[in-house]
């Protein structure tokens, strides 16, 4: 479908139009009176999200982020599904699922009483789909842009067969300075640790999470409320989390940093990923013909 056919069915006049974002990529522009937001149906990814009076975006977006078809872009919110992490047969299929790097058809846009805006997308599988990952499913994101950022996945499973899945809404927050963040909320939490290799220990946090080198853990048996202290920003972001005991907290630090083609060489310092998921021991099984959910609040506040 083309932009103007796009605009003539979805468009809300002064508040949601599409437009030819970066590389010529699909973009739904969002701007109404509590916020702006910039989504692509590829992947069904919010990159950007400021509520009105915040100045900066909530989100980290890299200049380097590929805007290729078939590619993942680094930054906002990815979707990864059906898969979190490695693939989990090991067969060599792509991180974090496939659903990231594929385009996603409209549902609804609309608005919304108290000013928000509600955006629903929605993937089903077909032949491609199939083809990496054999079940049938149908896969929804509902997006509400209002005074907060609200982000919510659902997958129904369409087979006669239970589905197992592990999911995650891997979210880039843009912070002031890395080294000077305090993530709050995992204190106390076990963890897996990604970055030094160290197996399926748990390790127990100790005081608030800081970042002076890279940080790749999966937290258990989360608190639903976290939040991102960021002095330089003069802000803090709380995040309040929907059918997810597991929390993975992402820094890449120098090395891995400099390794990623699709970051920028100091682009450690510029983002921190806090990511609300299913992942580790929490698989999630959807019966046939039944759904599951996953999802999270976002809202920035002045310190
Ligand atoms: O580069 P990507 O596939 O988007 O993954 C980026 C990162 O995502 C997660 O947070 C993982 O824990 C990291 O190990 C991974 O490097």
């Amino acid at each position: 479908m083309d932009i103007d056919a796009l605009n003539a069915e979805f468009g809300i006049a002064g508040t949601l139009r599409f437009v030819e974002g970066r590389s010529g990529f699909l973009m739904i522009e969002v701007e109404n009176a509590l916020a702006t937001a910039t989504i692509t149906p590829f992947g069904g990814q919010v990159l950007h999200y400021r509520p009105r009076e915040a100045p900066d975006d909530l989100l980290f977006l890299s200049d380097q982020a590929h805007f290729t078809a078939g590619k993942e872009n680094k930054g906002g919110i990815p979707i990864c599904w059906p898969w979190f992490g490695p693939d989990p047969e090991g067969q060599g299929r792509a991180t974090h699922g496939f659903i990231r790097c594929l385009p996603w058809t409209l549902h609804v846009c609309e608005e919304l009483e108290d000013g928000s805006t509600r955006i629903h997308l929605g993937i089903t599988d077909d032949e491609a789909t199939r083809a990496i990952w054999p079940l049938p499913f149908e896969l929804g994101v509902e997006i509400l842009v209002g005074s907060t950022l609200a982000v919510t996945l659902v997958s129904r499973n369409r087979g006669d067969h239970p589905m197992r899945i592990t999911q995650g809404l891997h979210s880039y927050f843009k912070v002031g300075d890395a080294t000077r963040i305090r993530v709050l909320g995992l204190e106390g939490c076990r963890y897996i640790d990604k970055a030094r290799g160290a197996g399926d220990a748990r390790i127990v946090q100790d005081g608030a999470i800081t970042v002076g080198a890279e940080v790749n853990r999966i937290y258990e048996a989360v608190p639903a409320r976290l939040a991102i202290e960021d002095p330089v920003l003069g802000r803090r972001i709380g995040i309040d989390t929907r059918h997810s005991r597991t929390c993975v907290v992402w820094n890449p630090w120098i090395e891995t940093c400099r390794e990623m083609e699709d970051l920028g060489d100091e682009d450690y310092r510029r983002f921190i990923c806090v990511e609300t998921v299913n992942t580790a021991s929490e698989v999630i099984e959807i019966p046939p013909g039944q759904e599951a959910r996953i999802g999270a609040d976002y809202r920035v506040e002045s310190l």
